[in-house]
């Protein structure tokens, strides 16, 4: 009697719960679609791209799509053996189209083709535009790809943005492909020229070599792959079971002694991560955090801002990037250590997804990097701890309702 009164309870709580978790999200996205409406686009800072060595490769750095989109194309238009392409998004815009085009008349040209984009994630962009020359070697990205493997793997959505060129130069960083990150979004990528490509041509063959069908032909492995390299990719793959890139954020924020600088569009750390970068607060270190004032996620937001008081309660300084989405994936730390890569501070990308990223131990590109996050605090406003407890009752009560739902994003 006892434990059937209890259950119904428990039923009835569950249920109240999600009604209200419903509630609370249909509330914030109809206030949001509203917003949107009236949302006027404001000019972000950017720098030119900038270009360094680290130690034999050569890395560029670009905070606006157009640059990287213009160095994009021009590679592959130059391209003379192989084009590698992987993308999460690819909208069917003039920039998708430019892309399509671009590929399109490389296959012509004689140079072998092989493209990755992600199904779930192109869903809302009309599908004819993902009909392909068939010259073109073209894998659709399923998340249940690896259900469908014995032993059963893990599933996951393929988040990256590669692109490699001739084994000769690559890309890699936040940016999909899209006319709207091409001038309205702050993002960042990275252009690759040296032996570290190898790598990232290693990152795609092996990801091909393991996803694709029967009808798709293998990639040879580049055989020039480094040891001593101060760039290494950290690569998530479900499909085998590692996740490598939460490790290197927990470890990179562990060894922290001066500053830890984080740029992040969807920040939804997870206990270890908010005591990791806690901790280091505690020792001295200087850490701060870029976040968008407002993305294109609202309910990312809402789940991203479940964590504020943990944070800024305990030292760790949140900077608000107004009046654009900033999409970036990059951490600096200590003037020697950066990361420029795919995935995001949540659980999707640290747990879920198939990612890369760079990282990069190099004195020069740690002060390269520290400029852009500089610039960007520069369109920054600071959110201090007094201003976030002093949001209305009904703000929190929203918190505390969707907060359970934070491990699913
Ligand atoms: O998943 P990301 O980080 O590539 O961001 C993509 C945007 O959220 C698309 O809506």
């Amino acid at each position: 009697m006892l434990i059937g009164g209890v259950r119904t309870a428990v039923r009835w709580g569950v249920a109240g719960l999600a009604t209200a978790q419903a509630g609370v999200i249909a509330t914030l996205m109809i206030a949001d679609r509203r917003r949107r409406r009236s949302r006027q686009h404001v000019a972000f800072p950017t720098m030119p791209p900038q270009t360094m060595p680290a130690d034999e490769t050569e890395v560029t750095v670009y905070t606006k799509g157009r640059d990287l989109y213009d160095d994009m194309i021009a590679a592959i238009d130059a391209a003379e053996h192989t084009v590698l392409l992987e993308t999460y998004i690819w909208k069917a815009d003039r920039t998708g189209q430019r892309f399509k085009r671009a590929v399109t008349a490389a296959a012509e040209r004689g140079v072998a083709v092989y493209l990755v984009y992600d199904w779930f994630a192109n869903l809302v962009v009309p599908q004819q535009f993902f009909n392909f020359d068939p010259r073109l070697n073209v894998l659709r990205h399923r998340p249940w790809t690896g259900l469908r493997r014995f032993p059963v793997r893990a599933p996951g959505l393929n988040h990256r943005k590669v692109l490699v060129v001739d084994g000769a130069i690559g890309f890699l960083g936040g940016y999909n492909i899209g006319s709207e990150y091409a001038t309205r979004w702050r993002d960042t990528h990275m252009r690759l020229v040296g032996p570290a490509v190898a790598d990232l041509e290693n990152v795609f063959v092996d990801y091909w070599n393991q996803t694709r069908s029967k009808n798709h032909t293998t990639l040879a492995q580049p055989d020039q792959r480094q040891w001593d390299s101060p760039i290494t990719l950290a690569r998530n793959v479900p499909s085998l079971g590692v996740y490598p890139i939460r490790y290197m954020y927990l470890e990179a924020i562990d060894r922290a002694r001066e500053r830890i600088w984080l740029t992040h569009a969807y920040l939804i750390p997870d206990d270890d991560l908010v005591f990791a970068l806690v901790e280091a607060v505690e020792r001295g270190v200087d850490v701060r955090i870029i976040v968008p004032a407002e993305s294109n996620h609202v309910v990312a937001d809402w789940l991203s801002r479940v964590s504020y008081h943990a944070l800024l309660s305990r030292g760790v300084r949140l900077f608000l990037y107004q009046n654009a989405m900033v999409h970036a994936k990059t951490a600096t730390i200590d003037g020697v250590w950066s990361t420029i890569g795919t995935a995001n501070i949540d659980r999707l990308s640290l747990v879920g997804n198939y990612e890369v990223n760079a990282e990069v131990l190099n004195a020069d590109i740690a002060a390269m990097m520290e400029g852009i996050f500089t610039m960007d605090l520069g369109n920054c406003r600071e959110l201090t701890l007094e201003e976030w407890e002093q949001r209305p009752l009904a703000a929190k009560v929203s918190e505390g309702i969707i907060a359970p739902l934070r491990p699913l994003l």
